[in-house]
């Protein structure tokens, strides 16, 4: 595998008296796109919100580019990009101011700053909504700015909380192949979370989370070879027992 940028080793987390991850170990290389596929309740946003560094694990350690989340997460957190499941941008703001705070926050010098926010509202066709609040742009397209706000410190791991909540299919087909594009292009690696087949498709590689436990991690063809099944949505069905 390519060098390693996370490396999550044997995740517990529990709310109260009820566990939400179960021992989950992941690693991710440089540039690979891997898809986080479960269902509802699987601990998709419980892994997320441990990866971000917003809940501390019970046990086990998370490393991003080589720096320990509980011993150096600003460093850890300064290599991850985020788009999280609930929209985090101010509506009243410009697309250019929301990105342009983003950006101070990083420290970014304003020149700079200016140049990559051009260059990713370029990359994902929305140079013409710049100075437009960003409450006047559609769900989909308010996604994409996300997306462009999540690369602007050029982190070396997104990551996508079930991004695409809520958008219609063109608006999700359209994020995920500009999520493809960058993830190809820049070689930033993601991890894209879904509880949706068809988003899983594209990547380099599946990890199926079933109540708190990696189910399955490999290639599709691998899944496929596993389970015996015909199609990725019937391997997911018969992993988390969901076939009929
Ligand atoms: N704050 C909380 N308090 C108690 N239980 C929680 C809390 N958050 C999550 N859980 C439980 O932990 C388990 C994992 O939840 P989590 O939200 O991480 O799953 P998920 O895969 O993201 O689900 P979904 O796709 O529905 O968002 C579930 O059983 C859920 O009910």
């Amino acid at each position: 595998m390519n060098p390693v940028v996370l490396e999550a080793h044997a995740l517990l987390k529990s709310y109260g008296d009820r566990p939400a991850l179960r021992g989950v170990e992941l690693s991710i290389g440089a540039g690979e796109m891997v898809a986080l596929l479960g269902p509802n309740g699987a601990g998709k946003s419980t892994l997320m919100q441990l990866l971000t560094g917003l809940f501390v694990p019970d046990a086990g350690s998370i490393e991003i580019l080589g720096h320990d989340m509980r011993r150096a997460a600003p460093q850890a957190l300064a290599g991850l990009g985020v788009v999280f499941q609930q929209i985090a941008l101010d509506l009243d703001l410009s697309v250019r101011a929301n990105l342009r705070f983003h950006a101070d926050l990083h420290g970014l010098p304003r020149r700079l700053a200016d140049e990559r926010i051009a260059q990713g509202l370029a990359a994902v066709g929305l140079e013409a909504e710049r100075d437009k609040p960003a409450r006047a742009l559609s769900g989909g397209n308010r996604r994409k700015v996300e997306l462009v706000r999540a690369m602007l410190h050029r982190p070396r791991l997104l990551l996508m909380d079930e991004a695409t909540v809520g958008l219609d299919p063109a608006s999700r087909r359209q994020l995920m192949q500009a999520v493809v594009g960058l993830c190809r292009q820049s070689g930033v690696a993601t991890l894209w979370t879904t509880h949706l087949v068809d988003e899983a498709l594209q990547a380099d590689r599946v990890l199926v989370l079933h109540r708190g436990q990696v189910l399955f991690d490999g290639t599709i063809p691998a899944c496929l070879a596993h389970t015996g099944a015909g199609d990725l949505e019937s391997a997911f069905l018969q992993l988390t027992g969901q076939a009929a």
